[in-house]
């Protein structure tokens, strides 16, 4: 109750979803239950900038922000809006007290310290890897066609191809570290233990351990199986990190592994540097972060590409045309760049995050909001410790800011004149007026390598195959990133892949 009472008065104003609420897990377990975001989409249209939903286990109600000024005010103001004890457990189970999890001056730190090796040109500097491991990527993909008995129309199951893609890329430009395409022993154990702990994640323990931690944070020193140790990936993660270690020779290079261990090793000229365990849990923690999320978004937008074959064959003319592909000429594909940004505006990588407030505010709002008693507030007073949701996935298909035809796959909306709202009316975030790489401070510090990669895999793959829907049933789920389930089938996205005629004719990356 006192924690209830810390409520801001103003918040308890605020409308309550609408979903019969259980007593004990208030509309938290439904949400878990439904795809990445479902409720909150549905919800939006109908409940404005922001209302309550009901937490599980008696705790206080969850503030879901709709609301684009709402978003950008807490994203930008990062250091007073944190992650919430409930989340930080996962993220340290799963990936390790890296950037990912470190807050304030630790976090300022970590930021500025590993900023250079995501500038523009850095990320250019990485695109002769990327092409590789494109190339790679679609040799295994012809080996499969000529293997299947299908032939052309075979039907493969391009989630683990992509994903081996997207590791073999991060292992490359990030730690100089080969996972020959997947195929390593490494690469191997690592997707093997992620699918465990994404089904892991998936089960009602998943979905109690982090409410059981936020409100007894001691619990994870008791060895109950669903609590956090560590994560399966992260075990082998973090003991390849210890080998990159071993291996690795101090450079002047700007790439991430040897501005993590440079820090480390430094001497005399600052009391501050990255300790030990820093180092192996940033290590672990961009091996993971760096791939995941961008294999996760290339199977949604080869998957949109499948069911939508004239988008699909627009595409291909545009990057059939280009003849040779570099870096400079991918950025040049306008239709390209269209259907990235169409695909992670509808999938983002992380549906949603969280932030708690550690000082009262008063958060700002775009557009007017309607309270249960009637009266309109254009602000929201909010009390130290309040929890905020902020599903990007809903925020990036929000009639209000996109129209009538916000939730289809529409490329074209990025480049005919009044395709998209105003740039000031769309979401504020690092890129393209998405929340995809949420905003602020602690927004995604590898997007432009995430762009490039995603621009670059599909500019590969479809000049050569051609994708088409098998009909399974897609759904996408939450755990803790975006994962797809074919038929309920875990991480998993089976398209029909036949090779182009013209393809195998088309001249190689030179
Ligand atoms: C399409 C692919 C990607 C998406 C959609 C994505 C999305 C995001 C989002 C939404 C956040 C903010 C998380 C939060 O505040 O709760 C984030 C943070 C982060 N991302 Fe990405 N990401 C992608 C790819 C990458 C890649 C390729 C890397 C690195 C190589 C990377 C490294 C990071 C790191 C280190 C953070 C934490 C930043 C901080 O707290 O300062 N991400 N990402």
């Amino acid at each position: 109750r006192r924690l209830r009472q810390r409520q801001e008065l103003s918040v308890q104003k605020l409308s309550v979803a609408p979903m019969r609420r259980n007593w004990i897990w208030g509309h938290e377990l439904e949400i878990f239950r439904h795809e990445a975001c479902k409720m909150h989409i549905k919800w939006s249209a109908s409940m404005g900038p922001m209302y309550r939903v009901k937490s599980a286990l008696f705790q206080p109600d969850i503030v879901i922000v709709n609301d684009t000024l709402a978003a950008q005010h807490i994203f930008q103001n990062a250091y007073t809006y944190v992650k919430s004890p409930a989340f930080r457990p996962i993220i340290a189970r799963l990936i390790g007290c890296g950037i990912v999890y470190a807050e304030g001056e630790e976090h300022k730190y970590q930021r500025r310290l590993l900023a250079p090796a995501f500038t523009s040109n850095a990320v250019k500097a990485m695109s002769d890897d990327i092409f590789a491991c494109a190339d790679k990527m679609s040799h295994k993909l012809r080996a499969e066609i000529s293997d299947g008995a299908g032939g052309n129309d075979t039907v493969v199951d391009i989630a683990p191809l992509l994903s081996a893609c997207t590791l073999d890329i991060i292992g490359r430009v990030a730690f100089g570290h080969d996972f020959g395409g997947g195929e390593s022993s490494e690469a191997r154990e690592i997707a093997s233990a992620w699918h465990e702990d994404v089904l892991m994640a998936h089960t009602f323990g998943g979905f109690l351990a982090p409410r059981l931690i936020n409100i007894f944070p001691w619990i994870t020193s008791l060895p109950i199986p669903i609590l956090p140790g560590e994560s399966a990936s992260k075990r082998i993660v973090n003991r390849l990190a210890g080998k990159l270690l071993q291996e690795n020779h101090l450079s002047d290079n700007a790439d991430i592994l040897s501005l993590l261990v440079n820090d480390n090793q430094k001497e005399g000229k600052s009391e501050v540097r990255l300790s030990n365990s820093e180092l192996l849990d940033n290590i672990t923690t961009f091996m993971m972060v760096g791939h995941e999320t961008s294999g996760a978004s290339l199977r949604f937008i080869l998957l949109e590409l499948a069911r939508n074959p004239v988008i699909q064959q627009r595409l291909r003319q545009e990057v059939q045309a280009a003849g040779y592909l570099n870096y400079e000429c991918v950025q040049q594909l306008e239709y390209l760049d269209s259907v990235v940004k169409e695909g992670l505006r509808l999938y983002p990588a992380l549906p949603l995050t969280e932030r708690v407030a550690l000082e009262d505010d008063v958060v700002p709002l775009s557009r007017p909001l309607r309270m249960k008693s009637g009266e309109i507030i254009r602000s929201l007073p909010i009390k130290a410790g309040q929890v905020f949701h902020i599903p990007l996935t809903a925020l990036n298909v929000s009639e209000q800011t996109w129209g009538e035809n916000a939730a289809r796959f529409l490329p074209e909306r990025w480049i005919e004149p009044g395709g998209t709202s105003s740039a000031e009316k769309l979401p504020h975030g690092p890129w393209a007026g998405i929340l995809t790489f949420s905003d602020g401070p602690r927004s995604c510090i590898g997007y432009r390598l995430a762009v490039s990669e995603l621009k670059i895999s599909i500019a590969v793959l479809v000049r050569s195959f051609e994708f088409a829907d098998t009909g399974a049933k897609i759904e996408q789920y939450m755990l803790p990133t975006l994962q797809s389930f074919a038929d309920g089938k875990a991480a998993s996205m089976p398209l029909k892949v036949s090779l182009l005629a013209a393809g195998a004719l088309l001249p190689a990356h030179p």
